[in-house]
């Protein structure tokens, strides 16, 4: 079976729509509903038709396609600058440090503040893979594909970038975080906010987020011991982005306290580690594992294959993965090893 990464367009709505309803909620970036994935589709195929250098507003959507049947079994996303129309929030989590001369005693207090200081960051973010192909790595791919996308298209992404992860939700669709922070200003679930969220984008958080610091410490438990914990579902991709070199700073996600973890990022290794070079042969049997990627914007694709450099830099790459990614000798492919 071979999987490639393409630009995503109208005509995968369908496709997007089933898979978004496998998520079971709290996945943002990837409603299931229809209009609203229209408009994603619509904006990604405006910045993938903007072939220029500016850093701009974007979203890309990249699809992960079954190659034998055409079959579209994930997808992720790329956002150039968030914060640009509509703010971007996140809780930040600060310290109090106090101290009593007469008690002799120092206490601190942890409070979240409301903050968009993440705004004009890119971010990586609505990956999903379908539940029949958490094998074989593909999880990887997907993530690890965006980053060279965004080597490959330097220009267009900021310095800094960041990734969200989805906080705890309990059986019943709940988040705890939620219930004890923003619930109680919104009178709505978790479930109605975050899909309200993703619908109708986020003036409503503007209007009625409580805007004065919250004391941790006035949290009940259930609040607190979830605050900067990622859904379970989302600790492998943690420590991939962990691995790539980014850090939970300090910021959680208003809603549910899910990690944002940001890097710089020239500093992420997928980015820094990415290289061009021009293909000098396309039936290499034995080399090193790599994603490799070709094409800029529409024309992005990029699939798993295997290396090899040549004293002139240029790289030699496997029948399957040439097929998979159109290329031919003297194309230029960027790679990074596995
Ligand atoms: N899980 C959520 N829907 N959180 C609220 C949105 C937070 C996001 N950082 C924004 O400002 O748009």
């Amino acid at each position: 079976m071979t999987f490639r990464l393409r630009a995503a367009h109208i005509s995968d709505l369908e496709h997007l729509y089933e898979m978004a309803k496998l998520t079971g909620g709290g996945f943002t970036n990837l409603p299931a509903d229809r209009a609203a994935l229209t408009r994603k589709l619509e904006r990604a195929e405006a910045a993938f038709s903007r072939t220029d250098d500016e850093l701009g507003d974007d979203q890309f959507t990249l699809v992960l396609e079954n190659t034998e049947t055409g079959q579209v079994r994930g997808t992720c996303q790329l956002f150039t600058q968030v914060g640009q129309q509509w703010p971007f929030y996140s809780y930040r989590m600060t310290t109090l440090t106090q101290h009593s001369q007469e008690l002799d005693r120092t206490v601190r207090a942890e409070m979240l503040s409301l903050t968009t200081d993440l705004e004009a960051s890119s971010e990586v973010g609505g990956l999903f893979l379908h539940p029949g192909e958490r094998a074989g790595g593909l999880g990887l791919l997907l993530a690890r594909s965006r980053y060279l996308f965004v080597a490959m298209h330097r220009a267009r992404f900021a310095d800094r970038i960041l990734a969200e992860l989805r906080g705890v939700i309990d059986d019943r669709g709940g988040s705890p975080f939620w219930d004890g922070v923003a619930g109680r200003f919104f009178g709505m679930t978790f479930q109605e906010a975050d899909y309200f969220n993703a619908i109708n984008g986020n003036q409503f958080i503007a209007d009625l987020m409580p805007k004065h610091p919250v004391y941790i410490a006035m949290l009940d438990e259930e609040a607190k011991k979830v605050i900067g914990v990622p859904h379970p579902s989302g600790r492998a991709a943690m420590r991939m982005l962990e691995n790539e070199g980014f850090a939970a700073e300090g910021y959680v996600d208003i809603f549910d306290g899910g990690p944002t973890m940001t890097a710089r990022t020239d500093t992420v290794k997928s980015i820094a580690d990415a290289k061009p070079a021009a293909v000098s042969a396309t039936d290499l049997e034995e080399g090193e594992r790599a994603l490799l990627a070709t094409g800029k914007f529409d024309d992005f694709r990029s699939c798993y294959g295997v290396r090899a450099f040549g004293d002139d830099d240029s790289i030699a790459i496997d029948t399957t993965a040439a097929e998979t990614l159109g290329v031919s000798k003297g194309d230029e492919v960027w790679s990074v090893a596995r």
